[in-house]
């Protein structure tokens, strides 16, 4: 088989920062992706592909709550708001890919797994929100929601602006792992846990049953691709790569890091929870379980990131 690398792509990549993108400028954003894709798969590579869903995610249960403000419709619950982007993203990647490889005569088919994704009920990360979604507020529009909603809760999200920020437990597992193993094996390209999976935890007699929260969708491909024993991680964002003292004059890009310098860096605090944090962390855990390789960039660079040229480069000197 050839060389197996995953590829997750970050929700806010894919959408304007006010939320005002439309479904076709997604769709848009999506194919743009898809190039990048189709390129490593022309290069020979087996491609699975992961994705965000904090701003769509978002939007999703805001247009819910106002649609209950105003019409008085039911509520979605944020697992179900959650298992929609799943399922609206994956539509979008599925069928640029399926475009993008029949305009290039690339005999290769895709599929995307209805993930879901165990968590604990007792992870203590359900009373602590961390997860930024939706769209970006300046400090005023933040407070002035706070008073018509006092439960919401906002976090500064890396010099962006105020994000409502919602629970976001650590997976455990991956429901339907041995499916998507099936289809990697079979040659698909396969698209899973998007958004991070959508979180379930586990009942009696191997029940499940949906929990309200969204999972870091950096934290579900990095257990992903311990369990499909890919070799190299790849994590697309809005940054060709990663900075120490991030958006400071003294800002450095860093090209090729090894484990210990990484985890010197985030003891320093160069890292914000909620953004490029759990992408560090994510690295750090995949590598930990003998992933051979980790690379951090954007979409764009992509294929120029996995022959070296491009992006944040973590090796395991192990
Ligand atoms: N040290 C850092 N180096 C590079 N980018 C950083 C750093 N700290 C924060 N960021 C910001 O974090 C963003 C990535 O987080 P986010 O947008 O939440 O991820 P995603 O692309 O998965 O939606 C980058 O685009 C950048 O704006
Ligand atoms: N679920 C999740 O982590 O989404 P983003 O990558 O879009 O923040």
């Amino acid at each position: 088989m050839e060389k197996l690398v995953i590829v997750a792509i970050g929700g806010n990549s894919l959408v304007k920062e006010d939320g005002s993108g439309s479904v076709q400028e997604q769709y848009e954003a999506v194919c743009e992706t898809a190039v990048n894709i189709a390129d490593m798969v022309e290069e020979g590579f087996q491609v699975v592909v992961t994705h965000g869903n904090g701003p769509q995610v978002g939007f999703g249960l805001r247009r819910s709550e106002i649609a209950n403000e105003v019409k008085g419709m039911p509520i979605v619950p944020l697992v179900n708001c959650g298992a929609d982007t799943q399922g609206g993203i994956g539509y979008q990647i599925q069928q640029a890919l399926t475009n993008e490889f029949a305009r290039r005569g690339i005999n290769k088919k895709v599929a995307t797994v209805i993930t879901q994704v165990e968590v604990s009920q007792n992870d203590p990360n359900f009373k602590n929100p961390t997860k930024p979604v939706g769209s970006f507020f300046t400090f005023e529009q933040a407070e002035e929601m706070k008073k018509e909603h006092p439960d919401w809760i906002f976090i500064e999200d890396s010099g962006r602006g105020y994000r409502r920020v919602v629970p976001s437990p650590k997976p455990i597992d991956i429901v339907e792992k041995d499916a998507i193993k099936k289809l990697i094996e079979a040659g698909f390209v396969v698209i899973a846990v998007g958004g991070g999976g959508i979180p379930v935890i586990k009942k009696d007699n191997n029940t499940y049953e949906g929990i309200d929260a969204v999972i870091d969708k950096d934290f579900a491909t990095s257990l992903l691709a311990e369990q499909v024993q890919a070799e190299t991680l790849i994590i697309t964002t809005g940054v060709s790569r990663v900075c120490i003292n991030f958006g400071k004059p003294n800002q450095q890009a860093l090209e090729s890091i090894t484990v210990e310098e990484l985890k010197q860096f985030t003891a320093e605090g160069h890292f914000p929870p909620g953004s490029m944090l759990p992408k560090v962390e994510a690295s750090l855990s995949f590598l930990e379980k003998n992933g051979s390789r980790v690379i951090i960039t954007d979409p764009e660079s992509l294929k120029d990131a996995i022959v070296g040229k491009a992006g944040t480069h973590i090796v395991n000197m192990k």
